[in-house]
Formats: C-alpha cells, structure tokens, sequence
C-alpha cells in the first residue's frame, strides 16, 4: 500500500512491543514516510524468534535491543530517546521532555502500564516493570533472607517458583494459587509440583525464622490478621494503564480499568489518535470467544493491527478486524509446564450455564474443556497435551460436538484424526 502523496508523519509513543510493531507496519507499509517512535527507555523491545503455532497461537522471544539496530532494518524509522511531556491533540503536536516538538497527521499511543502496587512510595515495596526495576528486584534479592510476595497473577507465579536461597512468604487472596490464569482444579496440579519442588527449601528456612524475628526491615499485616516480618515486599497486583501525566488536558474517553478506550479501528476517542497494548481498553463488541489481557501476543497484534487501521484510514479505507481478535490465545510457561490457555478457558462471562470436561495425569499433564451447548468455548492445557490445534479449531468452527461426549477428552482416541 504506497500513498501519492504524503500521509505522514506518523508518530509512535512507546518502545514495548505494541509501539515497535506499529512502527515496524507503518515502516512496510509507507516505505517513503517518516515513521517517529518515542521511547521514553533507552532500549526498545523486539519480537524475535517468531512462530506462528498454528492459526491464532503464537510464539515469540522478546528482546531488549539498542534503538540503532530497528533504524537500521528500517531506514524511514528514527526513533527518538525522549519522553513525551504533554500531548496537545487539538494542535496535533507533542512536547517532549528534551524541549523538542513534533507534529503529527496519525499518532499512535503505546505507552504501556505501570505496576499497581499496594503501597506507593515505600523503599520496601516493589514493582517488577521493566530492566531497571527487574534489576533493583535482583539487588534487593541477593542481600535478603526472607521477602513476601503480594499477588496471585503471573508475576507471582513467576517469582514463587524461580526464586531460590531465600524465604518467600506468598500472600493471596484466593483458596488457590493463579487465580487470573487457573481454575481450582488447575491450581491444584500446579501446587503439587510446586510443593515437590520447593518443600525441603521451606523446612530449612522454617528453622531460622525464630532466631531473626525482630530484627526485619519492615513488617507486613495480612487480613488475616498475621504479621510477617520480611526484607521486602513485591507487589505483584496488577498493572494500570499509563495514561498519566503526559496525556492530561486531553478529553479522551477512559474504561473502568482506566485505559484508553479503542474501537475496532483502534481510535481512541481523539482525532488521529490510535493505542494499542497495555495502555488501551478493546471496547468493540468482542467474539464470543475472545476478552483482553494485557499480554505480549495482544501487545503485538494491536500494535500490528493499529498500524494497518492508520495505515487504511491515510488512504481513506476501513479493514475488517483482523483474525487475532477471533479467538483469545495464550501459549507461556508456568512451573516448567507448557501451558495453553484458549477462548473463555475460565468460562469467562459463561455463568452457570456450562460444562467442563477435565482429563488429568498428575506431574503429567492437565486438560480441562469448557463446553456450553454442545460448543466448545475455551480450553485449559498444561503439560505436552498436543491438543491446542485440534481445540482451536473447535473453538473456532463452533461445531456441534454433544455426539462426541466424553470421547473428545479419552487418551485412547486420536482426536486429531477424528476430526480430520
Ligand atoms: C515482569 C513482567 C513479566 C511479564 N511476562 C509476560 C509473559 O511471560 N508473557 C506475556 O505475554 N506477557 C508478560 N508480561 C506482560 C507484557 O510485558 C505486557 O503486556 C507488554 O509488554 C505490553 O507491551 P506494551 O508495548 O503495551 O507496553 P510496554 O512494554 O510497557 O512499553 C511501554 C513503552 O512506552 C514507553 N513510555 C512510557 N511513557 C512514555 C512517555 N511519556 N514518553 C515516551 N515513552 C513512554 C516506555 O518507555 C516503554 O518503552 C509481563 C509483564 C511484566 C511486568
Ligand atoms: N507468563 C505470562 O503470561 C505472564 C504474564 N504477565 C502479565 O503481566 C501483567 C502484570 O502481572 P501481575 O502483576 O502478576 O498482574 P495480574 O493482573 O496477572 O495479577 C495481579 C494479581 O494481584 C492480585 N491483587 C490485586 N490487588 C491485591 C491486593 N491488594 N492484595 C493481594 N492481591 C492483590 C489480583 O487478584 P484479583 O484478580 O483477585 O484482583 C491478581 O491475582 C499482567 O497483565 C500479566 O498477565 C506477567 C508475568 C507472566
């Protein structure tokens, strides 16, 4: 697509996934324009390794990489180290902190989240973002004998099962650990192998706790009314969008979650402005089978997508929603297991009105299908299950599946050849 005239300058804000992408698109698809991206880090974030697993699943590694080696794939990027110190939509122009100023025909926003912590300001609290905070978290990490982790999310689930030659006390609130990724059952497996694994490095620990006590930097109280004493605590509650403060002045139209909201072009509510990634709200009606996380595959794919939507509405077009947005699709790594996470897998918005389906081989793998009338809705696999195609055609093709009944989830049966 090569526009007659200029469409540009096209302005990205935001070195994450979600900007470079946008940029990267835009590059492609406006080889004579200017493409500026705006970051505020001094490393920007490149997908590599990609692999598309099968029609929406995909796999890929993110890279920290200088901004030279993005302008040297594309000469018409420049990307500028700087951050954006106030928007000024109606003049379609941002400032930035260096004192510069540029001007925009399409903007694009991907200044990603920030960590939601429970506690603002404190030295003891921390946040796991970026390099730097990932970096501070090691120092801090290296000096302690027993930290607390706030948080039942991937962050936590990360941490409790890497960390080693430290206490780690885990605060949920739920009965059971991954409560945004896992249902109980789930859990359970989980736990198990965490257990397993971790158990004769708590009993050690156990031992200590009495002859420190008193002496802990800081002092945590649960709920439940326990205090603990630790070095540190991570907060691991969350993200929220980074709207603040660079976009203040501007009227645009927030989520509940605080995001920018976008519509299926990936227009916030402001002329030329586009988001994408962790800084926006999906408010288009969504498939059924579809919801938003803040994730790196949908980073990438709204990134990918926006660019397209500019890219479509400088040449005076609109273009369907792309195909990523059919079917919710998560590949990632808990507890050394391959885990797979399709559609509504937590029967997400599905009330009381489905079913689930569970297979389980403990330490092996764990299968779980959610059904509503007949129709395969989402689906849970951890473990080396070789399922995910088969199940993301199902989910997708919406085929009556109620003659199958416990058959779809028999080891016995090759299910790929049943529906071949
Ligand atoms: C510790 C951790 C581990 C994670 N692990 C996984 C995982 O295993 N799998 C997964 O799918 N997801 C994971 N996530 C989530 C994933 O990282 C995010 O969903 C994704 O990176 C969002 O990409 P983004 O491009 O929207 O934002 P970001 O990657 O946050 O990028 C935002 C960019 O905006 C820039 N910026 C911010 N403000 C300004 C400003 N004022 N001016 C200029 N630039 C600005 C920043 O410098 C940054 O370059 C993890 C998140 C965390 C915190
Ligand atoms: N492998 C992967 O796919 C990974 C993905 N990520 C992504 O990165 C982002 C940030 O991760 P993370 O911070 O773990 O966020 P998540 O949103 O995944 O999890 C936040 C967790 O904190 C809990 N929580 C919130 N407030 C409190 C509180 N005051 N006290 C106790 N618990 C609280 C939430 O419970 P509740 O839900 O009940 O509010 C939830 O369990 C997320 O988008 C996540 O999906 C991160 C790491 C790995």
């Amino acid at each position: 697509m090569e526009a007659a005239r200029s469409v540009g300058p096209f302005v990205v804000v935001g070195g994450g996934i979600a900007g470079v992408t946008c940029a990267e698109q835009l590059a492609v698809n406006f080889p004579a324009e200017d493409i500026l991206l705006i970051t505020a880090s001094p490393v920007i974030k490149a997908v590599t390794n990609f692999k598309q697993v099968s029609k929406v699943l995909e796999e890929f590694d993110v890279e920290e990489q200088p901004s030279t080696v993005l302008e040297n794939r594309f000469p018409n990027i420049k990307v500028i180290e700087s951050a954006v110190k106030q928007l000024k939509s109606e003049e379609h122009c941002i400032f930035m902190e260096d004192g510069h100023r540029h001007v925009y025909k399409k903007l694009c926003l991907c200044a990603g989240a920030k960590p939601k912590l429970i506690c603002e300001g404190n030295p003891y609290v921390l946040g796991i973002r970026d390099t730097d905070s990932a970096q501070e978290f090691q120092k801090q990490l290296k000096k302690a004998k027993r930290i607390m982790i706030v948080g039942n999310g991937g962050i936590a689930l990360e941490l409790v099962y890497e960390i080693q030659g430290c206490e780690v006390i885990w605060a949920i609130k739920d009965k059971a650990i991954g409560n945004t990724f896992f249902d109980a059952g789930a859990a359970e497996f989980l736990t198990s192998k965490l257990m397993s694994e971790k158990s004769e490095a708590k009993i050690a620990h156990r031992r200590t706790i009495y002859t420190i006590e008193e002496m802990w930097p800081v002092y945590v109280e649960l709920t439940n009314g326990t205090i603990y004493g630790c070095d540190f605590l991570v907060s691991a509650t969350g993200v929220t969008p980074n709207v603040h403060p660079f976009l203040h002045g501007n009227n645009f139209d927030l989520a509940e979650d605080g995001g920018l909201k976008v519509d299926d072009q990936m227009r916030t509510s402001l002329p030329d402005v586009y988001a994408a990634g962790d800084i926006c709200t999906a408010c288009w009606q969504p498939s059924p089978v579809w919801q938003q996380m803040r994730l790196w595959t949908q980073a990438r794919q709204m990134g990918w997508y926006a660019a397209k939507c500019m890219a479509a509405a400088s040449l005076g077009h609109s273009i369907d929603m792309d195909f990523s947005f059919e079917l919710f699709a998560h590949v990632t790594k808990f507890f050394n297991y391959k885990v797979v996470l399709l559609g509504k897998y937590n029967a997400q918005g599905l009330g009381s009105d489905h079913e689930l389906m569970l297979r389980c081989t403990r330490g092996q793998e764990y299968v779980k299908v959610v059904m509503q009338n007949g129709r395969m809705m989402g689906a849970v696999l951890i473990g080396e299950t070789d399922l995910e195609e088969t199940f993301e055609n199902l989910i997708l093709n919406q085929m009556d599946l109620s003659s199958y009944g416990e058959d779809l989830l028999d080891p016995n049966i090759d299910i790929e050849d049943y529906f071949d």
